[in-house]
């Protein structure tokens, strides 16, 4: 019987290697856009390789393929899959934890730098009047004297320290299970978060989406930041309790925001932070750009021809 490769859904332009890689197995390939966990299930039943980006894949979902199928998240974060219900069901997930590091490290630096500058802050002035002057949007650091802290030392967190030592700035980050040998490599100091949040001027968030870090950006943690301090998130939406953050934005706590992630997603019609001229929203793009797609597809193909080979998994998660 011939395999069959399911893809749940994307925001690709094209699924080039899925098509390809699913021809050479000479592989029944499906390419959907589920909305609903019964779209999924009707999608993906029986399927030997359901590749997800986005889709909820819950108990319900996992309970329509057989032992021995296997998962692809594309992307890093596997928050979507309930890793529980499919080891239970012997299904294997894997993610693809490096095809865009580099490109989600420079849109959180690219994210940070014009917040430290003021710039949207600048820039919303000038659609109110014909006398923007230099100070106008408050006091601004110099990058010598400012601390970024990292929540989160894992890989992309690493990458943005990269990218931003050339500045001058000073890094301390809070992660509670990153060996220390990682810090002293990069010369950043190890905090606890509520010593990152009194001392940091900029906070970038690269931790993932678990139980335990549900808001972990919440009124308390935003109670102790300094006033003027910007903060990124580029990590999940569930990391940042959305109406703190607004209640921080619009006392002057926090002087900018940059959101990638929000939870929900989108954010709402309604939300406050979409009015914000100190707040910067992309929709959960940083990932996007065209190195990291193609990397993304062609690591996501090249570990369903291992699943289908019967082969080792690269990067299996349960
Ligand atoms: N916006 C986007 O397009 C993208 C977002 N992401 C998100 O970025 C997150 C980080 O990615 P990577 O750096 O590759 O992951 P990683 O797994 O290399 O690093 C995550 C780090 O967070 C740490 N951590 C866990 N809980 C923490 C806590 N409570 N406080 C501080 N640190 C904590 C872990 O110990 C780990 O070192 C991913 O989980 C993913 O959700 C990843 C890619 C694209
Ligand atoms: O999942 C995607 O494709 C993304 O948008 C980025 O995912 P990640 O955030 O890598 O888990």
């Amino acid at each position: 019987m011939k395999k069959k490769i399911i893809v749940t859904d994307h925001a690709f332009k094209n699924v080039a290697y899925e098509q390809q890689m699913a021809n050479d197995f000479d592989a029944v390939f499906e390419c959907h856009s589920c909305e609903t966990e019964d779209d999924t299930r009707a999608a993906i039943a029986d399927a030997d390789v359901v590749f997800v980006n986005f889709a909820p894949v819950t108990k319900n979902v996992l309970s329509v393929l057989k032992p021995g199928a296997t998962v692809i998240r594309y992307g890093i974060g596997y928050d979507n899959v309930d890793i529980k219900a499919a080891t239970e069901l012997g299904i294997s997930v894997a993610n693809v934890p490096d095809y865009g590091v580099a490109t989600v490290a420079d849109h959180a630096t690219a994210s940070l730098l014009p917040l430290l500058r003021r710039i949207p802050a600048y820039n919303a002035l000038f659609a109110q009047s014909d006398k923007v002057r230099p100070g106008d949007v408050g006091d601004i650091r110099g990058f010598r004297s400012t601390v970024i802290g990292l929540v989160g030392m894992g890989r992309i967190a690493r990458a943005v320290v990269e990218r931003l030592r050339p500045f001058g700035f000073s890094f301390i980050a809070t992660d509670p299970y990153c060996d220390q040998t990682v810090f002293d490599s990069l010369g950043v100091e190890r905090v606890t978060l509520d010593e990152l949040a009194k001392r940091a001027h900029a906070i970038s968030l690269h931790a993932p989406s678990t139980a335990d870090n549900i808001h972990l950006i919440g009124a308390d943690f935003l109670s102790k930041v300094q006033q003027g301090t910007v903060l990124v998130n580029t990590a999940r939406g569930s990391l940042v309790d959305l109406d703190a953050l607004a209640a921080a934005v619009t006392d002057g706590r926090i002087a900018g925001a940059a959101l990638d992630v929000t939870d929900p997603e989108p954010l709402p019609l309604d939300s406050p932070l979409r009015g914000m001229t100190q707040v910067v929203l992309t929709p959960h793009a940083a990932f996007y750009d065209d190195d990291s797609l193609q990397n993304l597809q062609r690591l996501a193909s090249e570990e369903a021809a291992r699943a289908l080979l019967g082969e080792e998994l690269r990067c299996k998660v349960n």
